[in-house]
């Protein structure tokens, strides 16, 4: 199935596992940069990332182009801010309407707690559509595990 995979990463952690899986599966890859960075160090990262993601903000992102007649699949990956998405997927999901049309999946990474609830937030912005497989992993990139390797052969078996 052709699958796009669109993706946030401030430090790299949903950056490693997103090209992991689209090494799996074929899939091509759209790293989302909002024109404005978010702070990536000390309180700064915290403080700004934590507030714009409870404001539920939807930053402008750098120009992309997705031809949406060569997908039939989307996976979503994002790191878990204050227990929600992160904002420049909120702004792709609210441009892109094509969604609606598509096979829907996403993965996120965190280092504590809040991916649960930050799937039902994203599910809340599809209208109506559903993710069809999930896939919760632990600060990926820093903390590599044999068992990431497994949850994420086994998140792309069910996609394929
Ligand atoms: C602003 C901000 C808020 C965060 N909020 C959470 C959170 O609510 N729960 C959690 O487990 N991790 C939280 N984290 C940690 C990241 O989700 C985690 O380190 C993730 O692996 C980072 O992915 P990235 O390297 O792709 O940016 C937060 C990080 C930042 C910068």
């Amino acid at each position: 199935m052709n699958t796009l995979i669109v993706y946030y990463s401030l430090e790299g952690n949903t950056d490693f596992v997103a090209k992991k899986i689209a090494d799996k599966l074929q899939a091509d890859l759209l790293r989302l940069v909002p024109v404005k960075k978010y702070p990536e160090k000390g309180f700064a990262k915290f403080f700004w990332g934590g507030k714009s993601a409870m404001m539920a903000e939807t930053p402008e992102l750098e120009p992309y182009s997705v031809d949406w007649n060569s997908y039939e699949q989307v996976i979503f990956g994002f790191p878990v801010w204050a227990s929600n998405i992160t904002p420049p997927l909120r702004t792709f999901i609210r441009d892109n309407h094509e969604l609606k049309e598509k096979r829907l999946a996403a993965f996120a990474c965190q280092s504590g707690k809040g991916a649960e609830q930050a799937f039902k937030k994203l599910t809340d912005t599809l209208e109506g559509n559903t993710l069809t497989a999930t896939l919760i992993l632990f600060d990926p990139k820093v903390k590599p595990k044999d068992e990431n390797e497994v949850s994420i052969q086994e998140f792309c078996d069910s996609l394929s």
